[in-house]
């Protein structure tokens, strides 16, 4: 995998967590290359303009601009898929045909099963690489522009698995080299699945701030995770243990997320989010109703989460009145939004293939009766 160090990175995406990605991999001395699918993204950066980030990371950078998705994979040996899950699919589509075993893959965050997808695309041509999934990103922050990104926060801890698992050294190894030593590996896809909190968070977020949202005020998101929204939160996070007892995983509390992350003293979350709003790594909530704290946490998180509660046992109610609420508010049916698990069909896999693909990577089909 090249050098220790100066490692070529294709980030797919252009937004805000791709922005920050770059930063911090440049910080770390490696070569990011960003790709917006549209072209949009990196249209100022592409005119030579240099991108500046800001906040928990300073830095001043001229990443390379790939025009499209067979660059991105020719000119890097790692690719980060760093874009919101609806776009996933696309993306996956588009860079499958041009992997080839030299690559690793790093989804961040993964969404809905997508390395699943990734690797039943990259099987049709026989090729397998490591996939990695992330249960977040490695910042958080905001694209204030074509040129410019807010990094709120670098994560101290950030929950991973590889597929298939007997790859799952490489992985771990590279992400470490990319990124530091700041990684938790974790029980495969499910879990992964289960440790991505903004799905949950941001629906009660959502939900206490809609108004907010539709009528595009500027916001503070900590401040207003108040100690109702807060209390809210807990007992969304109470469903998703739950699930994750019954599936024997492991995964992190709402309470270790926010502190590992958001470097904050373990108290309520309403207290927590306080903090950190008080500290200034609170972050800004959306400003219009059509963000993906909606659009992609609902489709693409809680639906997974609230199947998942329906497979074990353990009815996550919660999600699933979040999944027909914002469903009733949008006019828009969340549950069939979702193009991976559509792809994926799985509705016909038991719990038991599912757990089987979560360290796998692979669906097989299930047998005819
Ligand atoms: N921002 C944050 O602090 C955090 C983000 N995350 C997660 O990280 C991921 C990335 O988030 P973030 O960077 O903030 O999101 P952004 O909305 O900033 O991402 C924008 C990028 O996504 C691309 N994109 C959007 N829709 C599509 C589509 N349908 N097909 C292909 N590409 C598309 C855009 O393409 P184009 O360039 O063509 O316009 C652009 O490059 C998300 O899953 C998010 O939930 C998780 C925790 C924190
Ligand atoms: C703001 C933050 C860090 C917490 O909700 C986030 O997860 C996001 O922007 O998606």
């Amino acid at each position: 995998m090249g050098e220790q160090m100066g490692i070529k990175v294709g980030l797919a995406g252009a937004g805000s967590i791709a922005f920050g990605t770059a930063a911090v991999l440049h910080e770390a001395g490696h070569d990011p290359m960003l790709w917006s699918p549209s072209g949009d993204g990196t249209a100022a950066l592409a005119k030579g303009a240099e991108l500046h980030a800001h906040g928990a990371v300073d830095a001043t950078l001229a990443p390379r601009i790939a025009t499209d998705a067979a660059q991105l994979a020719r000119d890097n040996e790692v690719l980060i898929i760093a874009l919101p899950g609806y776009g996933h699919k696309a993306v996956f589509d588009a860079l499958a045909p041009h992997i080839e075993p030299r690559h690793q893959v790093i989804i961040s965050s993964h969404a809905s099963l997508g390395a699943v997808y990734l690797m039943q695309l990259l099987a049709a041509r026989g090729v397998t690489v490591p996939i990695t999934a992330w249960g977040t990103t490695i910042c958080t922050g905001r694209r204030q522009s074509g040129t410019e990104v807010k990094v709120n926060t670098v994560r101290s801890r950030v929950d991973l698995c590889t597929v298939p698992d007997d790859r799952s050294a490489e992985g771990l190894s590279l992400c470490q080299t990319l990124f530091g030593d700041r990684f938790q590996p974790r029980d495969g896809l499910l879990a992964i699945s289960l440790s991505n909190l903004n799905p949950q968070n941001h629906m009660g977020i959502a939900l206490g701030n809609i108004t907010r949202m539709e009528r595009g005020e500027t916001w503070s998101q900590g401040q207003n995770v108040t100690p109702k929204v807060g209390r809210l939160l807990e007992e969304l996070d109470l469903e998703r243990l739950a699930i994750a007892k019954a599936l024997g995983l492991e995964v992190k509390t709402i309470f270790e997320h926010f502190h590992l992350s958001f470097h904050v003293p373990v108290a309520s979350i309403s207290e927590m989010n306080q903090k950190m709003h008080e500290q200034g790594n609170g972050g800004v909530g959306p400003a219009t109703a059509d963000s993906r704290y909606v659009t992609e946490d609902v489709p693409y998180g809680l639906v997974l989460t609230a199947a998942l509660g329906r497979l074990t046992g353990q009815p996550a109610k919660l999600h699933e009145a979040g999944i027909r609420i914002f469903s009733a508010m949008y006019g828009r049916d969340f549950e069939a939004e979702n193009e991976i698990l559509r792809a994926l069909d799985l509705h016909r896999f038991s719990l038991d293939d599912l757990k089987r693909a979560a360290k796998t990577g692979v669906l097989h089909q299930p047998a005819k009766v």
